[in-house]
Order: C-alpha cells, then structure tokens, then sequence
C-alpha cells in the first residue's frame, strides 16, 4: 500500500487524575505526532497528474488547523482532574475533557478530529504519537 506521513510537533501539559505514580501531577510533554494517508484507490505502477497523492503543504494545513492548534501551549485536564483540584478551573488555557489525556486518548481524540477531512481518495490509515522519546501509542486503520 502507498502511503505518506507528515511530522507534526506540539507542547501540552496534562495530569492523569487516580493514576498512582508521578503522571498524576501536572507536568508537559513535548508531543511527536506522525499522521499518515493512503489512497483509497489501488496504485498502478505510478500515479498520473501530478503524481502525488496528497499535498504535503495541504496535510500540513490539516493538522496544524485541527490538532497542532488546539493543542499547543494547551493544558489538559479531565473533569475528575478538576473535581479534585478545583483552583485550576480559571487558567486561560485549559481543555477540559470528560477522560483522561493519556496518549491512548490523545491518540483517539486526533483520529476523530482528522478523520472526514481529508480529499475524497485519501485516507487516514495511521497514527504514531510520541509522549516520550521511548514511549508512543498508535493507531492503524
Ligand atoms: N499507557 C500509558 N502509560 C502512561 C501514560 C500514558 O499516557 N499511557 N502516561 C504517563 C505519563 O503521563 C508520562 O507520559 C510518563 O511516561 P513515561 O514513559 O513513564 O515517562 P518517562 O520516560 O519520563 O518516565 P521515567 O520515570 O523516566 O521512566 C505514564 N504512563
Ligand atoms: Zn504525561
């Protein structure tokens, strides 16, 4: 199968609410996030017109608008978080989910957030989300 990955960068902080260990604070992750698309068509040795089978720029325009953008220099917290923690209910840049903001559902959040905006042809087929340098989730179609 054909396909191609962009690699996208952002900064967001979090805390895992019930999570027995460190994570349970706030603290950031510089997130590495790779997306990539397929045809839904079969390739035929080559492909015609202009040969690609999605603008890297417009993929780019994509993510920044619907990911990058909604998590940069964001905080995320969940409801349990600030049920617990009632003070941080102000802050100018908190999201406040229903779950926690693990990579898991980091990961399905940006699925849900891509999918259906692609051209007609394309396909989001994958999803690799670094938290850490040693620590990713993934999901493939
Ligand atoms: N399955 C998951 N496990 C953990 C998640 C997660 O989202 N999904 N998140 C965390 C923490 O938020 C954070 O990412 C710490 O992860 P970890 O890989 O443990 O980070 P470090 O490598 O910096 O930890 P060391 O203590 O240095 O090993 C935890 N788990
Ligand atoms: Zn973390």
């Amino acid at each position: 199968m054909l396909q191609i990955t962009k690699i996208f960068n952002f900064e967001t902080a979090h805390a895992l609410h019930g999570y027995a260990g460190k994570c349970r604070n706030l603290h950031g992750h510089s997130y590495k996030l790779h997306v990539t698309v397929s045809s839904k068509t079969p390739e035929e040795g080559y492909l015609g017109g202009t040969g690609i089978l999605m603008d890297f720029k417009d993929l780019k325009k994509l993510v920044n608008e619907k990911v990058v953008d909604k998590f940069d220099h964001r905080l995320i917290l969940s409801k349990a978080y600030l049920a617990a923690n009632p003070n941080l209910g102000e802050l100018e840049n908190l999201e406040i989910w229903d779950m926690e903001p693990s990579a898991e559902n980091i990961i399905l959040y940006i699925k849900q957030e891509l999918q259906g905006g692609f051209p007609e042809d394309v396909e989001l087929v994958k999803l690799v989300l670094y938290e850490t340098s040693d620590s990713y989730a993934e999901w493939i179609k």
